[in-house]
């Protein structure tokens, strides 16, 4: 999810998925900042009494944008490390609204479910059609023959809290 705020109802979105997860007793991964949609999301699971981790490079603690409130905040050496550490942590992801920051992150772990490297559901979460352009790139690598169908529907579509509890089992 994006390190900026970005749209109103992404926030609101972000609000009652955080919540929901929290209250049903789920703890959340994220890059560990306070800004954006991403502190958003930290923040509501957190007032709902639940468990948040964050992952943050040292460069990005040396910009203060590291959440002070968390459960707890793992500092890691790269971004490449953030990311590792994080697939490690996770049950599962979710890829609200954001930047290229959030692309990439779907995308790797996308294509590391493609390599076996994890079993663990990928999905994008969709507020107001946000994820269909890349929906629609990735149905025309299925049409071009890069991405088989059976890769393709590793990646989940949700648009709901319940739909995001049904992936953790
Ligand atoms: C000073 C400074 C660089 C500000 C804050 N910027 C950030 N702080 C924390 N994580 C970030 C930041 N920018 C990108 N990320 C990482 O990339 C993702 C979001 O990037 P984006 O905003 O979608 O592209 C986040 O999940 C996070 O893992």
């Amino acid at each position: 999810m994006g390190s900026s705020p970005g749209r109103p109802q992404d926030q609101a979105a972000a609000v009652v998925l955080g919540r929901a997860v929290a209250e049903a007793g789920h703890g959340i991964v994220y890059g560990g900042a306070h800004v954006g949609l991403m502190g958003v999301l930290a923040d509501a699971a957190l007032a709902a009494g639940g468990e948040v981790v964050g992952v943050l490079p040292q460069n990005l603690v040396e910009r203060e944008v590291g959440h002070e409130g968390l459960t707890r905040l793992e500092l890691v050496g790269t971004m490449h490390e953030r990311k590792a550490r994080m697939v490690d942590l996770a049950d599962a992801f979710v890829a609200l609204p954001g930047g290229v920051g959030t692309l990439d992150e779907v995308v790797e772990a996308l294509s590391w479910s493609h390599l076996s490297l994890h079993a663990k559901p990928v999905a994008v979460y969709d507020v107001d059609g946000f994820w269909q352009p890349f929906l629609d790139l990735l149905g025309g690598m299925v049409e071009g023959g890069y991405v088989a169908a059976s890769a393709r529907a590793q990646l989940r579509v949700v648009r709901s809290p319940a739909e995001v509890l049904e992936l953790l089992g």
